[in-house]
């Protein structure tokens, strides 16, 4: 089952992941200078407060007519709108099919962007355990 959350936005918005699995972000106008959104990576649950990868790092200015689709664990915010007036039309979807089955997993690297670097630490870890473990045993010697 889906389903869909609205509300209107004109004020800054601190750092945050939406409760939703994926966010529309609808620039309604009218005029103004500021509001950019900024984007510092994918998270779940267990991960939301650790470090933004310098890779991560994403800006975007709203235009008005033009929106914004991403997934609600993008952990973003928007800055002060520091002139005239704003509103953006935030849609946040939800499915509970996906919520259910997260309930089952651990390990979030095909989205979370620090389970998919721990995950590439442990394969390099176990690529260089097996390494180590070859050439001690006397793996790759002529003799
Ligand atoms: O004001 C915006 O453009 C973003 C607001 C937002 O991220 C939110 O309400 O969840
Ligand atoms: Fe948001």
């Amino acid at each position: 089952m889906l389903h869909f959350l609205s509300h209107c936005s004109s004020r800054d918005a601190g750092f945050h992941v939406d409760d939703a699995e994926v966010t529309l972000n609808v620039c309604l106008g009218i005029d103004f200078f500021g509001g950019d959104l900024f984007f510092r990576g994918i998270r779940c649950d267990k991960h939301v407060n650790t470090e933004t990868q310098p890779e991560e790092i994403l800006d975007y200015s709203h235009v008005p007519g033009q929106a914004v689709l991403h997934r609600g664990r993008h952990r973003h915010g928007a800055r002060p709108t520091t002139s005239g007036h704003r509103i953006n039309m935030l849609l946040w979807c939800r499915s509970s099919l996906f919520r259910e089955m997260k309930k089952y997993q651990k390990d979030f690297s095909s989205w979370c962007g620090e389970c998919q670097r721990e995950k590439k630490e442990r394969q390099s870890q176990s690529v260089a355990a097996t390494k180590l473990a070859f050439f001690k045993a006397g793996g790759g010697s002529n003799t």
